[in-house]
């Protein structure tokens, strides 16, 4: 999800933000000390930013988290900016219950992103029931059946790339490496528009349409981030809304790039609620989520849904559901890339279940292939698009833990009590590589672990393989079903056709920017591969 920096406008937000200093000097003051306050955690090495440079800005990510885990345990704090206590959790007890408790909402500076970027009746930003009536209309559209209906429209759409790089692979000469962040982006980009939206688009063919424009940008905005960032996010929840809605109105960067993405998506909105096809006929129309989602939240209620609303769904849905599988392709790439004895014996595996699916004149396997599966399993424990998750407790709470931890007074405890308004980071990536769980070499990429029996001990945390990747609870991913058989569907076309080696030079390595992204030496998004046609 890409709760990016669109308030990085530096002089803009200071001058907003002077105005609520005192407001937000006074919360501060008036913090009550709490159990979190003892917990044991890194010292703080900013008076200003506390850890925040560690965790938001490493090299490379997890640089100082992984190392904290190892130290301070599965519950453990850090300071924020202004030497705010926050707390890490990776206790999968834990987790499980902050992700259950529906007193665990979005923190405030999520939320007013969330309504600046979606809009504030936006699934995103729903709380209660609301968001249980939202989500009601959703899941339909994400229903295993419905999910298997868009293999076409996967397979379509990574054919765009495999001709594309045909293509580059025919040059004659020696080859550079190819950039496979690009069109995995467009042709990601085109699934979400057709499958999800019922628009079809070829953004591959056409990379310059409003849509793939606008988003991209928005979601480049997410890599343009600075320390100033830390600041305008502590301030921006205590500025007055109108005053934030206002921001969308200025004429730079980030925000003119969002204030274009929510033009083009009121456009398609409108046009969706305007077309026969998702009125009336989404009975016999196919089935993409949206008719299925227009559908459901027509029947909860009599009032006819504005375009306004859907606009906010759509936006959800682009962001929420493109660039984290793009994302998640492109570490598979990268794997498979460092990894040529895996690479072989998937791309046996995946020629043998595409011969079967020839001879029985139907879709491949895709759920019973032991090496893709194993392999998108680990990608996606050790590559998590979302590292950590952002709650605040919205009253005094309880968190039972796994095991008991030590404070600082050397106190033990088996339950930690947190303070209304008490920010906890739910340290997803951090959960995925314990130890304890799932082994001594949890910090390492291999598959093969997943062909092994149960890596993990069978403590079934989030909704695919015991991981937190696609979240849990009632937050959980709505799309997960969904990106899992895309991802599988362009992984097995992609090694059918080609071979991937990493170039000399390689120097890609993860990043938090809204998703966790590969970032080459010159500090871009990007993963430049040697391909060949296989
Ligand atoms: C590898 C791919 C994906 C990953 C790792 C992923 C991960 C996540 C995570 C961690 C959340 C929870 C965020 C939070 O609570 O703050 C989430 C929510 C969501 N995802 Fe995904 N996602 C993926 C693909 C998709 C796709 C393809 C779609 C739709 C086509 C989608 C739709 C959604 C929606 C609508 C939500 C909001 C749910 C809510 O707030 O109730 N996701 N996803």
């Amino acid at each position: 999800m890409h709760m990016h920096e669109f308030l990085s406008d530096a002089p803009f937000i200071a001058g907003i933000a002077l105005s609520t200093l005192v407001v937000f000097i006074a919360s501060k003051l008036w913090r009550s000390s709490s159990m979190v306050d003892k917990l044991p955690g890194p010292p703080s090495s900013s008076w200003l930013y506390g850890n925040m440079l560690q965790l938001v800005f490493p090299r490379i990510y997890g640089e100082f988290e992984f190392d904290w885990q190892k130290k301070y345990g599965t519950v453990y704090r850090i300071k924020g900016v202004f030497g705010e206590n926050l707390l890490i959790v990776s206790d999968p007890t834990a987790i499980q219950h902050i992700m259950n408790n529906h007193s665990f909402i979005r923190a405030p500076i999520q939320w007013r992103k969330g309504e600046l970027i979606f809009g504030r009746r936006s699934v995103y930003c729903a709380e209660g029931d609301n968001h249980k009536r939202i989500r009601a209309a959703l899941s339909p559209g994400f229903a295993p059946t419905v999910v298997r209906g868009f293999v076409p429209i996967f397979i379509d759409a990574v054919t765009r790339i495999v001709r594309e790089w045909e293509k580059a692979c025919s040059v004659p000469g020696p080859q550079g490496a190819v950039n496979v962040c690009h069109l995995l982006d467009h042709a990601t980009l085109d699934v979400i528009s057709e499958a999800a939206l019922g628009l079809p688009l070829n953004t591959v063919a056409e990379p310059s349409h409003p849509l793939a424009r606008t988003h991209l940008h928005v979601l480049k905005s997410g890599f343009d981030r600075s320390k100033s960032d830390l600041l305008s996010d502590t301030f921006l929840p205590y500025i007055p809304t109108f005053l934030s809605r206002a921001l969308l109105r200025a004429p730079t960067g980030p925000l003119k790039a969002l204030a274009g993405f929510r033009s083009v998506t009121d456009d398609m909105s409108a046009k969706i609620i305007g077309s026969t096809k998702h009125q009336n006929e989404v009975e016999d129309s196919g089935k993409d989520v949206l008719s299925i989602l227009i559908q459901g939240l027509a029947a909860q209620s009599k009032k006819a849904l504005t375009p306004e609303e859907l606009a906010e769904q759509i936006r959800v849905i682009l962001l929420a559901g493109q660039d984290t599988s793009a994302d998640a392709l492109a570490w598979c790439l990268y794997e498979l890339a460092k990894d040529p004895n895996y690479q072989t014996q998937l791309r046996s595996e995946i020629e043998l279940y595409h011969s079967r699916s020839v001879s029985a004149g139907g879709p491949m396997e895709y759920d019973t292939m032991p090496l893709l599966n194993a392999f998108l399993k680990e990608i996606l424990r050790f590559y998590p698009a979302g590292p950590y998750l952002e709650r605040v407790a919205a009253e005094d709470l309880m968190i039972p833990l796994s095991s008991e931890v030590t404070m600082t007074s050397g106190k033990r405890i088996s339950q930690l009590q947190v303070r209304k308004g008490q920010y906890v980071a739910v340290a997803i990536a951090s959960f995925q590589r314990l130890e304890s769980l799932w082994g001594a070499d949890a910090g390492r990429f291999r598959a093969s672990r997943w062909l092994e029996g149960d890596p993990c001990g069978g403590n079934a945390l989030g909704p695919y393989a015991h991981l937190m990747t696609f979240s849990g609870g009632y937050r959980v991913c709505a799309g997960w079903r969904f990106a899992l058989l895309e991802m599988q569907v362009f992984l097995a076309e992609l090694v059918r056709h080609f071979s991937f080696a990493l170039p000399e030079d390689d120097v890609v390595r993860p990043l938090y920017a809204g998703v966790l992204v590969p970032i080459t030496k010159g500090e871009v998004k990007g993963l430049p591969l040697l391909i060949e046609r296989v």
